[in-house]
């Protein structure tokens, strides 16, 4: 579906400078969506906040951990060459399908170097990964579940099918954003309305920030004047 869309430098660089909070934020304004989704909870940690926002497409692939037998290496080649095929920064999404999540390691230095030559920026997983301080030192992003010392007897084992991670369903083409707080699903139809959105967003915190910080703040003068989460939820 969003497979062939990609978003432009101005697109990038736009969401690169918004903290995915702000997003989450923007986007409830645009009330495209339910509340309770487009959004990955944070049982999925984001490794190294220090690398700031990571913004790209997803590559959907789904990992597992073969038992009593050889892992079938076709979709580690695959996940390469789809990976090539894309064009903008990718994001590979990686579904953990194995049960033992926190037994096996998908990615580690040698993967990620690769990937980020063939044009990835990060990994969202809710498995494990391995190989951190590698990683980070290459400015690669990781969000994950867990570290893992071994990459056991890992398989892949489709590569570009939709995945349900989290409870969200995410497909090859998704944008994603994510940062220290987290990974939001961006829906291509808000990009033409999401800048004016992040901005009255920025302006509310701010005037609540600024209220706050007077000397004539009482908690009833902040409750008219509040517009933090003011557009209302469909169900309200
Ligand atoms: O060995 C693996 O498959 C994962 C790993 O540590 C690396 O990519 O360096
Ligand atoms: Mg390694």
């Amino acid at each position: 579906m969003a497979d062939d869309r990609t978003p432009s430098p101005a697109e990038l660089d736009f969401l690169a400078g918004v903290d995915s909070p702000t997003v989450a934020n923007a986007l409830e304004r645009l009330a495209l969506r339910d509340r309770r989704a487009g959004y990955l909870g944070g049982r999925i940690r984001c490794n190294f906040p220090e690398l700031g926002t990571m913004v790209g497409r997803a590559l959907t692939v789904t990992a597992t951990d073969a038992v009593g037998r050889a892992a079938d290496q076709s979709g580690y080649w695959e996940l390469w060459e789809r990976l090539e095929a894309m064009t903008g920064p990718v994001v590979i999404v990686m579904k953990d399908a194995s049960g033992t999540p926190h037994r096996v390691a998908y990615a580690g230095e040698i993967m990620t170097t690769l990937a980020q030559r063939l044009g990835a920026v990060g990994i969202v997983t809710d498995g494990g990964l391995r190989d951190v301080a590698e990683v980070r030192a290459n400015g690669f992003h990781y969000f994950s579940r867990y570290t893992v010392v071994s990459h056991a007897n890992f398989e892949l084992s489709a590569v570009g099918e939709p995945v349900l991670i989290d409870g969200e369903q995410i497909s090859t083409g998704d944008l994603v954003h994510g940062d220290a707080n987290g990974v939001v699903l961006v829906p291509w139809e808000a990009l033409d309305a999401l800048p004016g959105a992040v901005e009255a967003v920025r302006a509310g915190e701010a005037r609540d920030l600024a209220y706050l910080a007077s000397d004539d703040f009482i908690l009833a003068g902040y409750r008219q004047q509040r517009s933090y989460g003011a557009t209302p939820s469909p169900s309200a």
